[in-house]
């Protein structure tokens, strides 16, 4: 029995709520979330919280936009009500796959081949060219003092392709400025209008879709590119969509580091998560986050695998690799990596991307590792392609099982022969759908990581690696 402490389950995840508080054997905190007509969240703690340490569970999964709200202001209830301190629990952590501004594979900002920067010899930069724009940048422009920001920034550029508009009729794209009424720089009418469409063209861009690592491949021929969201997940970009003069960032929200901002802004003392995507996330954040591993439990599950020793690891990209090695060298397993490799013959051309085999895995158990599996894309087509190299079974090992869309129909018709994930997200129903998938319970890790961060406890046994 916990005492002086009270634990709040937010809406996502019911059944994982309950599993934690029987195993600190406390009761479920009172605390009524419910919804107006319209839409928007109401959160009223039933219970006094004055003077205790309060943890409130909430994953990432499922509705995820309407689950963050919700925490949001279930903490800031809290913190109004004097509760002394805090900890929201995130066994999936929203928006952590958001973290960075996107960059393309090479690791350069977007350009085009057409683009007059793009020379042999041109250094690429990660500064913002044009620098960060002033808002009443130019002043000679006569542009409004309300157009500020994300605005002003773009109209800079605007203003400097209506400059070589000017010398470049042909330029279609930025043509409206060189026409004579124009020639003193845009009314204020034209600067909105080209504004809202040049603001809709950058958040079309594809390059936002980063945290996706789903690729094209050959392989397959399911074409499908590299920063292009699956149709299921997200819109289809627009084929004309805004491009970036190179070494220009493209104006893009960081997402996580606006999330890690809302809950340290609403209250949080503390951070509970587990297999962060990236895990410098945390240095996004100021107060402590402890980011647990389900390595422990995933390499339990690999020990159970018949001459588990004999099987291959496998990383299904680069980005996972540390993951990945991190098990094949703690249980003195081989490793392998799908390399994601494209050779675009013309700049448009994103049909060309291959994966291949870095390793050999004929006639051995793959397993391939990941922190989670959305669409699914990223482990399916990796299964295709190990099934090729001579892989005799596949097995999926994932943190987080999101398995948004249609992932359990993708996975069902896949080269996997399982598919293993704990519940950080629920899971009922992709079981009844899904006969390969497989749940490891991680109730008992938070309610374990709670208790000691309660008590002032190392929980560092929790996220050791092995
Ligand atoms: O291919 P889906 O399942 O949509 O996305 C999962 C991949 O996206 C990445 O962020 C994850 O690390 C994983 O590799």
């Amino acid at each position: 029995m916990v005492r002086n402490i009270v634990v709040l389950g937010g809406s996502s995840h019911p059944q994982l709520n309950q599993k934690i508080c029987d195993r600190l054997g406390i009761p479920e905190g009172n605390v009524l979330l419910s919804k107006f007509s319209v839409g928007e969240t109401r959160v009223e703690i039933k219970e006094s919280v004055r003077g205790k340490d309060v943890y409130i569970i909430q994953s990432g999964g499922g509705k995820v936009n309407d689950h963050l709200m919700e925490l949001l202001i279930a903490i800031s209830a809290c913190k109004t009500a004097s509760a002394r301190k805090v900890t929201a629990v995130l066994p999936l952590f929203p928006y952590s796959r958001q973290s960075d501004i996107p960059y393309n594979k090479t690791g350069a900002p977007l350009t085009k081949a057409s683009n007059p920067y793009n020379k042999p010899d041109f250094a690429y930069s990660f500064e913002s060219k044009p620098q960060t724009p002033h808002p009443d940048y130019p002043p000679s422009q006569g542009l409004s003092n309300g157009v500020e920001g994300l605005h002003s920034g773009l109209t800079k550029l605007q203003v400097d392709e209506a400059i070589s508009s000017a010398n470049s009729p042909q330029n279609g794209r930025f043509a409206h400025y060189s026409n004579a009424s124009h020639a003193k720089g845009p009314k204020r009418s034209d600067t909105m209008d080209s504004l809202s469409s040049l603001t809709n063209s950058v958040f079309d861009a594809p390059s936002r879709y980063r945290g996706s690592s789903t690729s094209s491949t050959a392989l397959n021929g399911n074409a499908h590119d590299e920063n292009t969201p699956p149709s299921s997940n997200l819109q289809t970009p627009k084929k004309d969509c805004f491009q970036p003069r190179p070494g220009y960032k493209q104006w893009v929200a960081q997402a996580g580091t606006l999330v890690a901002d809302l809950l340290t802004c609403a209250g949080a003392d503390h951070i509970i998560t587990m297999d962060l995507h990236d895990p410098q996330y945390q240095g996004f954040f100021d107060i402590p986050v402890d980011n647990l591993y389900g390595r422990p439990l995933l390499k339990k599950y690999i020990m159970g695998i018949p001459d588990y020793q004999q099987a291959v690891v496998v990383s299904p990209d680069a980005g996972g690799a540390k993951r990945a090695t991190a098990i094949a060298d703690g249980l003195s397993m081989p490793f392998a990596l799908i390399h994601k490799e494209r050779r675009p013959t013309k700049i448009t051309d994103r049909q060309n991307a291959t994966m291949m085999l870095v390793g050999d895995v004929s006639n051995r158990i793959c397993i391939l590792i990941d922190d989670l599996a959305d669409t699914s894309n990223t482990i399916t087509r990796a299964a295709k392609l190990l099934k090729k190299e001579g892989a005799t079974k596949v097995y999926a090992l994932l943190t987080h099982g999101v398995l948004s869309g249609d992932a359990i129909e993708r996975i069902n018709a896949s080269a996997l022969d399982k598919v293993v994930v704990t519940n950080s997200v629920p899971q009922e129903e992709h079981m009844k759908r899904c006969p390969k998938l497989e749940v490891l319970e991680i109730g008992e890790i938070f309610a374990e990581a709670i208790r000691r961060v309660h008590h002032g406890e190392s929980i560092s046994v929790l996220f050791q690696y092995d």
